[in-house]
């Protein structure tokens, strides 16, 4: 029995529609397209990224239609575009709303983005999406949706499992009920932040994985980077502030394997063309959205540098991307590198 009041979600991206086909196995949907061509195309034709919508999605190009009807909204956009999306809808949020985003990448304040790379960043200037959506709206009740769901296999039907990150027992049962089905297992936790990092990491080291299977190299330095990864993810969520939990939990390790080992991810597949040997301007020029863990791997590598952490994956797959470092050199550093203990984390 579908629930009677529908479900917003913000971006008929591939991601934003894959959740909207999700949730319509419960209720009605109504996806927010910025683009009135779009939605109008995707009413009449019924179909996204070579998949039919389920018949309880519909597409709008007016937020405040979104804002009226639905009391639970998912912003799924790129972390690059969240702030300015927020401050666009944010008239038309009121207290009772309740968000939780799908979108794993961090956002940036008091420094311009191209300014990053010559200046640095601090952890002043880093803020998560939960952060974004309680600074720029009236809004309390938020969470994170996130876990090991590449969009392409949800909108191929295929099963998986999602984690809901929120400070609220209220937010994570009315996530749970509106997203659990024969296809997907819902998790809950109160680990907003190490939810929302393990999301936002994995990225980079998904971008690695791929670097390494563009140059030819095998499951063993594989293993060695998606494990030495993960120890970087930590110490990068224990700096910020999380626990480390959530990185050994499906939102963790779970969307590391997930992400770093298939060719369905977007980060996975940068790496794969940089490993190729194409330049970030080349992987750039072809495609109209860069993977988020490029933008991630330029800030965590300056935060990492201002907060003195020790990230060699980190710093080796900044100067392989941004700095046109020969890949094998950086294999050399990272086989080389000083690691003293293989667990170095309480
Ligand atoms: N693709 C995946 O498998 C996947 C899985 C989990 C999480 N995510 C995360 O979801 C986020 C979106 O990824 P995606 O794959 O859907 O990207 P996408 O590029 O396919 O889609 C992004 C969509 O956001 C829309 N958008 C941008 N700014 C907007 C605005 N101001 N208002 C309304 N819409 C706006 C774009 O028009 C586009 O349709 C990313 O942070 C990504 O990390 C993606
Ligand atoms: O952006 P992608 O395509 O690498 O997908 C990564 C997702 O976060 C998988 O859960």
């Amino acid at each position: 029995m579908p629930q009677a009041e529908p479900v917003g979600v913000i971006g008929a991206g591939t991601f934003g529609t894959a959740m909207a086909n999700l949730l319509a196995l419960n209720t009605e949907v109504m996806v927010y397209s910025r683009s009135e061509e779009l939605a109008e195309r995707l009413n009449r034709e019924g179909f996204r990224f070579g998949v039919k919508l389920h018949e309880r999605v519909t597409v709008v190009n007016d937020f405040s239609l979104v804002a009226e009807r639905c009391q639970l909204i998912f912003p799924i956009v790129p972390s690059d575009a969240f702030r300015s999306m927020m401050r666009s809808i944010t008239d038309h949020l009121r207290p009772n709303h309740v968000l939780i985003h799908g979108t794993k990448g961090l956002d940036v304040t008091g420094i311009q983005e191209d300014q990053i790379r010559t200046r640095g960043i601090e952890r002043k200037n880093v803020h998560t999406m939960t952060d974004v959506i309680r600074q720029e709206s009236v809004v309390v009740r938020v969470g994170a949706l996130t876990g090991p769901n590449l969009a392409r296999e949800l909108l191929d039907g295929q099963p998986s499992a999602s984690v809901i990150a929120s400070k609220f027992d209220e937010v994570i049962d009315r996530a749970k009920l509106v997203l659990k089905s024969h296809q997907l297992h819902v998790f809950g936790t109160h680990d907003m932040l190490g939810a929302e990092l393990a999301g936002v990491l994995k990225n980079v080291i998904a971008l690695g994985s791929g670097i390494l299977k563009g140059v030819g190299l095998g499951k063993n330095i594989q293993a060695m980077l998606i494990t030495r990864g993960l120890v970087e993810m930590v110490h990068f969520g224990q700096a910020l502030g999380s626990d480390k939990r959530a990185f050994f939990g499906t939102a963790g390790i779970g969307d590391l394997i997930a992400t770093a080992t298939s060719k369905k991810s977007r980060n996975y597949m940068f790496g794969y063309r940089i490993g190729s040997g194409e330049t970030l301007a080349e992987v750039a020029a072809t495609s109209p959205e860069l993977a988020e863990g490029v933008r991630t791997l330029m800030i965590t590598r300056h935060l990492a540098r201002s907060m003195r952490l020790r990230v060699p994956i980190t710093e080796m797959l900044y100067q392989i991307v941004f700095e046109g470092h020969p890949v094998n050199e950086a294999m050399n550093y990272l086989i080389t590198y000083p690691y003293d203990v293989d667990v170095d984390f309480l």
